[in-house]
């Protein structure tokens, strides 16, 4: 059911987007560097994920949220992006009925724990109606609900914060963006009508939030005798009326369905450009884009405690932090090291002498112990820095692509470097400015084509 890597055009992401935009790789609140501590809300705060769509526009079979990225669906990055929010106590995905078995199956292979999926409905205000529906009055009256496409993956614990928070206050708030072009009216003969002053205008983003009250009163049919009472954010709601079957079958914004029917004014809060919606198939590679550049941010070097490993590990940090990712170097994985084996981040073990995949090996059973590659491949890179060995250049070429195909098993991405020492200074440099090289495309570019290569430096 997935879509390969090679289905997804490569295309490097949005220079406008932020380098580090806030996605959140680990499975634990608090773990990022750009998670804020301490947030906390003293209201329950639920979340309904739409997710029933068929994602025409992306031209795939799949629906874009099942789509794999790094071997994982869309939908699971952003599920992870609530569960890990402490004070989100739920997280209601609507599905179409088709896609329930295949939502099932997501959850229990990456061990989402807060969710529930309920089935969708034929428009996406249908599919957010069945959500707080799903959710119940339950909820209370003080909850708040937040609604969010399952398609923005990349969504902080800040701006929910904002969101839930104005939302209490207000009834209802939602993220926007300044306008990229401006929007035009058309005659029905295809010429221009009128064009709008582009500076009073905002684009309309997800994540809303809504207290339970207004969401409920919102989205109800003509037609229906269920009453609510009127919370205090609102202002002058429409007498009477009620969501149509037109409202539900062509709208598009929620914070309308609010004012208009609840008479509530949203409070609107400025997001970050990764706020965008996957919405074509190039989005989809953008958002692997990203997600590989938070994937590299750092790496754990082994130097196996040799002075000459120690002095390659000493250099590398340097030049690989130029290129943008951090390392930390240890000389094992004993004690108080194997904090690295907690910690996000990939592998570069540096063998010096001849050739020891028992090495290698010990640290992939090592990260499949501590479940490093749960929600993504990590990488590893052997780098081995010896002239004379028992084994020939194409042993050990065979040895690291024997350790691969273990490896590939455990969703770890094995890629070895030769490094050739020299007591010439220069030629020293420049093999050692290569590993930094090959070692940063290898961790940001996690190329499927390399793994199990020997590369010479
Ligand atoms: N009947 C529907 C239609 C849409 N959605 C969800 O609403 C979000 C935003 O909608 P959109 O980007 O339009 O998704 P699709 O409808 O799937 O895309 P397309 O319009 O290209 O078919 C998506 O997470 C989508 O799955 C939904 O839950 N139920
Ligand atoms: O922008 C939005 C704010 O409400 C919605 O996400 C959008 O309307 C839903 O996507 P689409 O219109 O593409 O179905």
């Amino acid at each position: 059911m997935e879509v390969n890597d090679t289905d997804v055009r490569r295309e490097r992401c949005d220079p406008d987007r932020p380098a580090h935009p806030g996605v959140f790789l680990t499975r634990e609140a608090g773990k990022s560097d750009h998670q804020p501590a301490g947030l906390s809300v003293d209201f329950p705060v639920s979340v309904v994920l739409p997710a029933g769509g068929t994602g025409e526009r992306t031209g795939l079979r799949t629906p874009k949220q099942f789509c794999s990225l790094l071997g994982r669906p869309l939908i699971s990055y952003t599920v992870q992006a609530f569960e890990r929010v402490s004070w989100i106590q739920s997280v209601v995905v609507v599905v179409a009925e088709e896609n329930m078995d295949l939502m099932t199956d997501v959850v229990q292979r990456f061990r989402h724990t807060k969710v529930r999926a309920v089935p969708g409905g034929s428009t996406r205000h249908r599919s957010i109606w069945n959500g707080v529906l799903a959710l119940g009055e339950g909820e209370g009256e003080g909850a708040v609900v937040i609604v969010h496409d399952a398609v923005r993956p990349f969504v902080d614990e800040d701006l929910l914060y904002k969101i839930a928070t104005a939302a209490k206050e207000h009834g209802a708030a939602g993220a926007i963006r300044p306008l990229v072009s401006t929007v035009i009216a058309t005659t029905s003969e295809g010429y221009l009508d009128h064009s709008l002053e582009r500076a009073k205008y905002r684009a309309s983003e997800m994540p809303q939030g809504f207290t339970y009250d207004v969401i409920s009163r919102a989205y109800q049919r003509r037609g229906s005798t269920q009453s609510f009472t009127i919370c205090p954010a609102d202002r002058s709601p429409t007498s009477g009326s009620k969501c149509s079957e037109s409202d539900f079958e062509f709208g598009t914004e929620c914070l309308h369905l609010a004012l208009q029917y609840c008479g509530t004014n949203a409070k609107l809060i400025q997001g970050p450009p990764t706020l965008w919606k996957v919405t074509y198939k190039r989005d989809l590679a953008a958002a692997e884009s990203i997600i590989k550049d938070a994937l590299s941010r750092s790496a754990c070097v082994i130097t196996g405690g040799s002075a000459s490993g120690a002095a390659l590990a000493g250099a590398l940090r340097e030049a690989v932090g130029a290129l943008g990712t951090e390392l930390e170097v240890v000389p094992d994985l004993r004690g108080e090291n194997a904090r690295c084996l907690a910690k996000e981040g990939n592998f570069i073990l540096v063998s010096v002498g001849p050739s020891r995949p028992s090495e290698v090996e010990a640290l992939l059973t090592e990260l499949e112990a501590a479940n490093r590659a749960l929600l993504h491949p990590l990488v590893v890179i052997w780098v081995h820095m010896s002239d004379s060995d028992e084994l020939s250049v194409s042993g050990r070429a065979a040895a690291v692509m024997d350790l691969s195909s273990a490896a590939k098993l455990r969703n770890i991405l094995l890629y070895g470097i030769q490094l050739h020492p020299s007591k010439d200074a220069e030629r020293w440099e420049r093999s050692v400015s290569r590993v930094a090289e090959l070692t940063s495309v290898l961790i940001r570019d996690r190329s499927p084509a390399l793994v199990g290569q020997l590369l010479q430096a």
